[in-house]
This record gives structure tokens, sequence and C-alpha cells, in this order.
């Protein structure tokens, strides 16, 4: 039997499907479709790791290799340990009867134990279930609504500084070399130092024509420039402000993170480094982990004391949260830089100081492969003002992310070198296909793009060229290694396509947001077709800068065996609006992302199980949520207006609406007028019932863990809305 999977995940994504789901579910019995849910949550995820639950991210995997798939996916945590361990601990306090986290196992337990942790750590959900590749937009009503109520996207200061500062050598970009495979075959991937070989990975299984690309970080470089920009950013006065990827690039970004922690503060780990070695507390997870694991130690005081010098003397850092004392470098995973580096740009280029003051910023960026494009971005921003949302056009994005493509999926292929030599790729008959020169702390990757999904992107990109008529440029650099195979794959799939007429480029990243930033100046749209970092980044980059927020995104990944992999939005989990809720009560998450998601799910489920009923649904929810938006009812940011509950009854009210007035299915024509009516009578009673739960603090049980009850309770607080759904 075929039905839609929406996921249950985490943090304010969770919050919403408390309130929402219900309602979808009474709609889709009525149309006889079937919805299911799983959860995908951290918390299940450790528990599926431990035999404690069904492990359903690896049942969604599988079924996304499916025609069969239709799977409706929510934001959900890419833990850092600092939040893997949080979940760890609520997950014992509430009785489960799993080990700690081992930071550096020394037992056979312990590394089982660190084995099945690093399955949960980062962004372990995406690349299970992205069994195709991204297209991304905003949809035209979300555009015309954005044009029609701007937001503001401030103006940088009359002579701003704040700049982007990456290492453009001895990096991964620059250091890159690159391969496509002439058969299938089996990698391996050796070290050789003066002290022997040894494997780093064997039994790498490649297919023909999958590129294979290799780089390294050197680790001295690195922390050269990491001490340089903290030099810069001291003379020019301005924040120091880090931004990486160290949920989704889950083992190179942490290490890099670290780095940045112990060259920002030298002197304390010049002088205690062993002690907090010992104490197993690693930069690699931040200060805040560092701080926090300082009183158990006899000389912690001591050394806390020399942090807070040092962050004194120090360049001043920029602040996640200046109120709690939260610094740039307190969290690995608290600035991840697709979202950071956007909210920056709309702020003006101003981050948050120490005391909660605005000021400009570096930006460290220290790979260079992508840094380019924030800074053309800064660029002209700078030279022209701020990007106006009423006017601008749009830069959709068609992403390569298929099959762990790139460097999202190079975890598993990912070292920290322990000592100097050299780093071999070999294939089966032992010939040497890549091979660095390595020092001791160097990170070096490898990665792996195949070529079946690489057909299927450049297809999709000309299908959105053609069916929008707007140029589509591949942003890729004849540079860079990789993307050098990369171009030539693409010149030899584009003929296979009708691109008749159509305008279709190849750009390096750089040069292709200048292009697409000037054209959107002039209203004029530009489709980014770009690889999977770059996906990532301009799917937050453009969508905030247009529409303010992310949110409101179409995302779709047409599922390369058939199936829909929908996506809700383009953002995170938003972490913020899960405090704002406890501490008063009010959800300010936007659900249009899950209302846009739900159409073509809906249309998918249609087609799959040839239901009509389901394809009504789909274009009743599709007009209610074009009134949804006219009539301006998504969440305020604000106490006293309607938040995310408020927002779910509103759509609940135009979809019934919608339904009980079309014809092409009387039977359900007559089911939803009562309950269209019922709602549309009690407008004000449950609008009011719904403003008048906030303001208080909101007990949802936990926070990895929530109560159902508790957090039903607090998702579904109107009596009279709660009466109308289950007498239904
Ligand atoms: N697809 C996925 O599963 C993704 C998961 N993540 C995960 O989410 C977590 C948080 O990541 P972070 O980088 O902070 O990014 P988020 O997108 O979660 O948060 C950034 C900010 O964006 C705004 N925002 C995001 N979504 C919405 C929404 N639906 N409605 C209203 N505002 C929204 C909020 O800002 P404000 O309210 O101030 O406007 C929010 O504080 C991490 O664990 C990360 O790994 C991140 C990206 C995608
Ligand atoms: O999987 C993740 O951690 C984040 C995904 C993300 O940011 C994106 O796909 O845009
Ligand atoms: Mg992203």
């Amino acid at each position: 039997m075929s039905s839609i999977i929406y996921t249950h995940t985490d943090e304010a994504p969770l919050l919403a499907t408390y309130s929402f789901l219900p309602i979808v579910e009474a709609y889709a019995a009525k149309a006889g479709v079937n919805i299911e849910t799983r959860d995908i949550s951290v918390a299940a995820r450790i528990l599926a790791q431990f035999g404690l639950a069904d492990d359903t991210l690896a049942e969604l995997g599988a079924l996304a290799k499916t025609p069969e798939a239709n799977i409706v996916k929510l934001p959900n945590v890419s833990a850092s340990v600092s939040q893997l361990k949080a979940a760890i601990k609520e997950l014992q306090d509430k009785g489960f009867d799993i080990p700690n986290y081992p930071e550096s196992p020394d037992n056979d337990a312990e590394r089982e134990a660190r084995a099945k942790y690093d399955k949960v750590k980062g962004s372990a959900v995406n690349p299970v279930l992205r069994e195709g590749n991204s297209d991304r937009r905003a949809p035209a009503s979300v555009k015309n609504y954005a044009k029609t109520h701007p937001h503001t996207n401030k103006p940088f200061g009359e002579g701003s500084k704040t700049t982007v500062a990456t290492m453009g050598e001895h990096d991964f970009a620059s250091n890159e070399k690159s391969v496509t495979m002439p058969a299938d075959d089996t990698l391996s991937i050796v070290l050789e130092t003066a002290d022997g070989t040894t494997t780093l990975k064997d039994g790498l299984a490649v297919l023909a024509g999958e590129i294979v690309d290799a780089t390294r970080m050197d680790a001295a470089a690195l922390n050269a420039f990491l001490a340089k920009t903290i030099e810069q950013a001291k003379a020019d006065d301005v924040l120091y402000s880090l931004h990486l990827k160290a949920t989704m690039m889950k083992v190179s970004d942490p290490i890099i993170f670290g780095h940045a922690v112990k060259v920002y503060f030298a002197d304390v780990f010049e002088k205690y480094g062993d002690d907090l070695a010992a104490a197993e507390l690693s930069p690699n997870d931040g200060l805040g982990g560092i701080m926090s694991g300082l009183d158990a130690l006899a000389n912690g005081a001591e050394i806390k004391a020399a942090f807070e010098e040092a962050l004194a003397n120090g360049p001043r850092l920029s602040y996640v949260n200046s109120d709690k004392g939260i610094t740039n470098l307190h969290v690995p995973s608290d600035v991840i830089i697709d979202a950071s580096m956007p909210a920056m740009i709309r702020n003006g280029g101003k981050l948050w100081g120490v005391d909660g003051g605005e000021d400009d910023t570096l930006a460290v960026i220290p790979d260079s492969s992508y840094a380019g494009v924030f800074q053309a971005v800064i660029d002209d921003v700078k030279a022209n003002g701020p990007l106006d949302p009423a006017t601008i056009g749009t830069v959709p994005n068609v992403g390569l992310m298929a099959q762990a493509a790139e460097e999202y999926g190079s975890h598993d292929k990912t070292f920290e070198i322990p000592a100097a030599g050299t780093v071999k790729v070999l294939n089966s008959a032992g010939e040497t296909l890549i091979e660095h020169e390595v020092g001791a702390g160097d990170i070096w990757r490898a990665c792996q793009t195949k070529d079946v999904p690489v057909q299927d992107w450049v297809k999709l990109a000309v299908g959105r060229a053609r069916a929008t008529g707007s140029p589509a440029v591949f942003w890729l650099n004849e540079e860079r290694a990789h993307d050098r195979q990369v171009i030539e794959k693409v010149k030899a799939y584009l003929p296979e396509h009708d691109t008749d007429g159509l305008d279709i480029r190849i750009m390096a990243p750089a040069a292709a947001a200048a292009l697409s930033v000037e054209r959107m100046r002039k209203g004029e749209d530009t489709i980014s077709v770009t690889g999977n970092v770059l996906r990532d980044y301009n799917t937050d980059l453009f969508p905030i800068l247009e529409l303010g927020t992310s949110a409101k995104m179409l995302s779709v990944v047409p599922l390369i065996a058939g199936g829909g992999l929908f996506e809700t939005g383009a953002g995170g989990s938003a972490p913020k609006h899960v405090q704002q809720l406890v501490e008063e009560d009010y959800l300010r998450w936007d659900s249009l992302g899950e209302f846009f998601a739900l159409v073509p799910s809906l249309e998918k489920y249609a087609e799959q199980a040839d239901a009509p009923a389901a394809q009504v649904l789909a274009d009743a929810l599709d007009r209610a949520t074009g009134t949804f938006l006219n009539e301006d009812r998504s969440p305020g940011r604000k106490l006293g207006t309607t938040d995310n509950r408020g927002s779910h009854f509103y759509l609940a009210l135009y979809w019934a609406e919608e339904l009980a007035a079309q014809t092409d299915d009387a039977a359900l024509a007559e089911a939803f007028a009562p309950l269209a009516k019922t709602l549309r009578d009690n407008e004000t009673v449950i609008a009011e019932e719904l403003i008048a739960v906030q303001g208080k603090p909101a007990d949802i049980g936990g926070y990895y863990v929530l109560d159902p009850e508790k957090t039903t309770a607090v998702m579904r607080p109107s009596a009279t809305f709660n009466e109308a759904l289950a007498a239904f």
C-alpha cells in the first residue's frame, strides 16, 4: 500500500509537527490517503544504534532507493559532539541504558560505542535519504509576497571593514587532485611514512565514470593563517568570526575549529594543554565544552581565569549569545556557514560582540573553495547598497547531491595525518592514482562523485532552464581539479538534451555569484547549478536575501529511482525557537516549507496510488497556501501575535474551505463543508484561544526527548479547534 511518510525530527520542526500533523492526518484520512510517521530524531537514532528502537533511518534510506518512496523530511539536528553528549545524558536520565560518549576509547566496548555514536554524529540523516539531486526555489507566490512585504536588508556602514579572510594556498582548494575512473574498481588509501605503510582505508568500491578526488589542508599553513587573521582582526579592530560547516563536514571541520580555538588561546594551551588533554577536554568540541569540564580539575579555576584573560586580551570575538557569554568559538555547531554568512550580510555585515553591540567582522573561512562567493556578494553590496527584496530577481538552485556526492560524502575518507609521509590512492592493480606529500596533523580527504547523479543533475538543470526560460549557470571552476572533471561531463551530457534557445553557461563560483547578484539587481532570475556544498550555501544565501528566510523554499528531491523526497524549506531546526517556546509559550517557526512540501508529496501519492482524491487535496492545499500568503498568516516574531499554532489553524481553515468549494470530488466537498463552516464560525474564538496561552513558560518535558502528552498539550491548546477536528 502506498503511504506518505512524514518524519518526526527535532527542535522547532518537531514542535510544529505536534500541531500540524493531526490536521494533515485528519484531512488525508477523509481522502483515503495513508500517512505514516517515522522518528528520525537524534534521540531515536541513538536508541536505534543500541537496539532500543527500530532503525527507521536505515529503513527510509532503503525506501529512498525504490519508486515507492514518498517521504516528507523536516529539518533535523545534525549533532556536534556537545549536542550528542547532551542527548545521551537526557536519554540516560530518562532511564535508557546507553553508554557515555567515549571521547578517546581505549577498549573494545568503548570503541564499539564510539563507532555507534559516530553514526549519529553530524549530518547523518540527509546523506542517507538524499538519493536524488535537489531542486530548491522560491515558489512564485512566495517571491511575490516578498516583493509586496519586503523585509529589510541593512546597508553596510560607510567604510565597512567587514570582509572575508581565506587561505587561498595550501588548503583543500589548492591541493586538490582528481581523476575519472575508466572502469569499475576497488581502491585503497595508504599512508607511507619512514616507519612503513599503513592502510587508511581499503575496499573502496568505485564505478566506471566516477570522479575521485583527494586533497589536503596543510596544518602548519592553517595555523599560520589563523594566527595572521587574529592579528588582522585586532589591527582592524573588528569582531573575529569563524564560519565552518562542522555538522555536514563532521570530520574535517571540527578539527579546523579545534585549530582555531588553539590558535586563539595559544598561550593557555601552551601552559595547560597537557592538563586539558589528560582531562579529555578537546578544543575540537569548543570553548564551551572545555569551560564546563574545568570544574572537575584541581587547577580548573586557574585555567578558567587564563581563558578569560585571553578573551579579554585577544581580538574581540563575535558572540552567538552575548547575554549567556556564548562566543563564536564555544560550540562548533553554533555557527554554521550556510546560515551564518547570509545572516551577517543581511545585517549590514555586522555581528554581535561581548556586550551585545553590533560591529563589523572579519569572517574567517579557512578553505578557499567557496569563500569567494560570499566575498563577491559583500563586494557588490558594499558598492551598490543593500539588495532590495521588493525588486530583486531570484536565484533558484539545482544541486548535485545524490549518492553522497563530493565533500559531503567524504567523512569515511578523511584523516588527520599522524606522521609525515605520502598518502596514496591506489587502484586494485596497485597503481597510484593520486598522491600527496603530507605533514603530521594535515587533514587529508578524498571525495567521490558518481556518474549517474551527474547525468541526472544536468538533466534537471536543463529541465528547470526550459521550464523557466532563465539562464542556468553551472558554478564550476576551471582552476579546480575536481571541477575540471565535472566540466567535461557537463559538456558531454548537455548535448543529450534539447538545449535549443536556452542560455546555459559555465562560470567559476565567485564570478557566477557576481553575475547572479548583478542580474538580480535588474530584477532578473538566474538558476545556479552547483555541486553539493554550494547547493547548501546558495539555498540559504539567496533565500535569506530575497525572502528573509530559507524556511519558505520549495525543496524537492526527485529521487533517481523514481520516488520523491520532499524537504521542508532549506533551513534548519532553529534551536532559538525552542528557547522562546519554553520561556514564553510562543513558537515563531514558519511552516510554509511544510505546506509547500506536502503539495508535491500528495501529487506524488495521487500518481503512485492512482488516487485522484489525493490530487484534489494537493490542489486545494496549493490554493489554501496562496490564501495563507495573501492573508499574511505566517507567524509573527513577537508575543501576542499569531504564532506557529495559529498559522496552522488558518491553513486548516483555508484548506477546508477550498476542499468544500471544489467540484472535482463531490463526496470530499460534502465531507469538508461542515468542518469549513465550524472553523470559519469559530475563527475568532480559536485565534483567541491560541493567543491566550502565550506569555508563560511552557513545559514540553525535555529537549531531545519530548514528553508527548505535555508537548501535545502545549502545541494544541485550543479546545474549540481540537473538538472541531475530533468531530470531523
Ligand atoms: N535540512 C536539515 O535537516 C537541516 C538541518 N540543520 C540543522 O539545524 C540546526 C540549526 O542550524 P542553524 O544553522 O542554526 O540554522 P537554522 O536554519 O535552524 O536557524 C537559523 C535561523 O533561521 C531562521 N529560521 C530557520 N528556519 C525557520 C523557520 N521555519 N521559520 C522561521 N525562521 C526560521 C531563524 O532565525 P530568526 O528566527 O532569527 O529569523 C533561525 O534561528 C543544526 O543542528 C543544523 O545542523 C540545518 C540546516 C538544514
Ligand atoms: O544535513 C545538514 O546538517 C544540513 C543540511 C543543510 O544545511 C542543507 O541541506 O541545506
Ligand atoms: Mg543548508
